[in-house]
């Protein structure tokens, strides 16, 4: 297969990025802010939900998903989690029962570049609080969500609005910035030696 280049940046990979999501709205949004900076095809794979922490979820998730494809994979997990809970994703009628109705959306992404490659982590987080639910009802917990900030609930706000503060895009820049960053050493060579340089540290994009 032809090398696919990032625009605007030096990286070449040796295979375009898989996006392993079962989730259309999921792929639609990434699709949209990503636009061509990061050349990736995606494919829905049925894998386990695992349970754990946000980040072994994740990395543990594209490990599976980079054997399967047998190539450079990205993956996402994302939840809502609420400060009454300690940060525990929960169901809204829990919620009821406390006064405290912030909340923020956390969006995982693991990369793995190769199968026996470790991945890299990369995390977005939007602050905001849980409202009745306004707007309309196509996307998860969308109409629940009110970012902080802002009068309008995900759900509410236009597309391009929401994907200008999204968890989602906080962490797909940090994506985009790793692989802007990246030199133009072999792909298998440069992943070994970010990953030392990375070590168990994960980037976590807050604003
Ligand atoms: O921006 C979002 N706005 C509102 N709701 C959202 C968003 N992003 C994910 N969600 C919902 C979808 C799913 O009901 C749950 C867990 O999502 P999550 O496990 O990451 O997605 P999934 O299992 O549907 O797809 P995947 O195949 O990529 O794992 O949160
Ligand atoms: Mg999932």
């Amino acid at each position: 297969m032809a090398a696919a280049r990032a625009a605007g940046s030096g990286l070449v990979l040796s295979r375009p990025v898989t996006f392993v999501t079962g989730n259309a709205k999921k792929l639609e949004e990434v699709r949209a802010i990503l636009g061509d900076s990061i050349p990736f095809r995606s494919i829905k794979l049925d894998l386990p939900e695992l349970q754990g922490e946000p980040e072994d979820i994740s990395k543990e998730k594209a490990r599976l998903a980079a054997k399967r494809v047998n190539g450079p994979v990205l993956v996402e997990d994302t939840c809502l989690c609420f400060n009454a809970l300690k940060g525990l994703p929960g169901l809204n009628n829990l919620l009821m029962a406390y006064e405290d109705k912030s909340a923020y959306a956390l969006c995982v992404f693991s990369l793995a570049l190769g199968p026996e490659i470790e991945p890299i982590t990369f995390m977005g987080k939007t602050p905001g609080k849980i409202v009745p639910p306004r707007g309309p009802n196509d996307f998860g917990w969308d109409p629940i969500f009110q970012p902080d900030g802002y009068a309008q609930t995900y759900a509410e706000l236009p597309k391009e609005e929401k994907n200008k503060i999204s968890h989602r895009s906080r962490a797909l820049s940090l994506v985009r910035s790793h692989f802007a960053q990246a030199d133009n050493a072999p792909t298998a060579l440069r992943a070994t030696t970010t990953n030392r340089a990375v070590d168990k540290l994960s980037q976590v994009c807050l604003e």
